[in-house]
């Protein structure tokens, strides 16, 4: 399909009402771009990382994010939390909401929004101190020093992470000292702690062995009776596995976004098709 065209009549759909009734939106973004300084030689050169990405998020699901490699998954992400932010030099144009209401509005409280949208990275990022701390870190900076409620909290969010049975004998010892597995729940466990709607997860298993991977597909799932999922991830198994809906994004552009079982058995799109079907990426 001609560029334009495929284009034209993403864009026309792009709303997506068949995959999220407004009702039921947690995240919406319109007419997202997010261009960025590249390094050409000496030159900068301006350059468009996402192009025109409108699409609705429901709550309370698991939405996953496809594509082949620096097609914008990641920084489509990093725009629901102001990560993109921290890139002085990247601009961003469109909207991004929050349950209705406009992240970029003035007076947003971003660190409260970075409460709110809490996130996961690919390699597990514990804190260097004990298991017990990391979940209550966030939680101490926030005025809790009763006891008795940090143990509450710590043992509720270990379990609601699936990482309670396994180191509740060890609560004391240092983080650093878990599984590549264990370190990635403790760090969910710990983002869990400050109660946020919304939790990105940017290829949050491609650093673990597969008996792992399976145990944080399976706290996804479980997860989503509680709070809105997106991941990233690379594996479109894995996409298949845990999710409810699935955008597949190609060169910055949102190309088609569907319910998960729709998308993976029968693509509207030949680009969405050619990509699941490996003939790319
Ligand atoms: N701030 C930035 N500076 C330099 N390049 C950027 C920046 N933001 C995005 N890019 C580029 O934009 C493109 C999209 O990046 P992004 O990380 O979002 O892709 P991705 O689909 O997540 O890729 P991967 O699967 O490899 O992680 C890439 O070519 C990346 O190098």
């Amino acid at each position: 399909m001609k560029r334009d065209s495929a284009r034209e009549s993403v864009q026309s759909s792009s709303q997506h009402p068949e995959v999220v009734n407004p009702q039921d939106t947690c995240l919406e973004t319109r007419h997202l771009c997010l261009d960025y300084q590249a390094q050409v030689g000496k030159e900068r050169h301006r350059r468009r990382a996402l192009d025109d990405i409108s699409l609705r998020i429901a709550r309370k699901r698991v939405t996953a994010f496809i594509g082949p490699s620096g097609c914008g998954k990641s920084s489509l992400l990093r725009t629901f939390n102001r990560m993109t932010d921290l890139d002085e030099q990247s601009r961003l144009s469109g909207k991004v909401w929050l349950e209705g209401e406009d992240i970029h509005a003035r007076g947003v409280d971003v660190p409260m929004l970075r409460r709110r949208v809490g996130m996961v990275f690919q390699t597990p990022n514990p804190f260097p101190m004990s298991v017990y701390e990391n979940v209550a870190f966030g939680l101490r900076l926030v005025g809790e020093n009763n006891k008795r409620h940090l143990d509450d909290k710590v043992e509720s969010c270990l379990r609601a992470a699936a990482l309670w049975e396994e180191v509740k004998d060890r609560l004391f010892d240092s983080a650093l000292g878990l599984s590549g597995g264990q370190q990635q729940r403790l760090v969910i466990a710990r983002t869990l702690a400050v109660e946020p709607e919304v939790l990105l997860l940017d290829e949050p298993a491609s650093a673990l062995d597969p008996i792992s991977t399976l145990k944080i597909e399976e706290l996804i799932r479980s997860l989503r009776s509680r709070l809105t999922l997106v991941i990233v991830t690379h594996n479109m198994q894995q996409a298949a596995r845990v999710s409810d809906a699935t955008a597949f994004l190609h060169e910055g552009q949102l190309v088609e976004y569907a319910p998960t079982d729709q998308l993976f058995t029968n693509p509207r799109r030949r680009q969405t098709e050619d990509y699941i079907t490996g003939r790319f990426g």
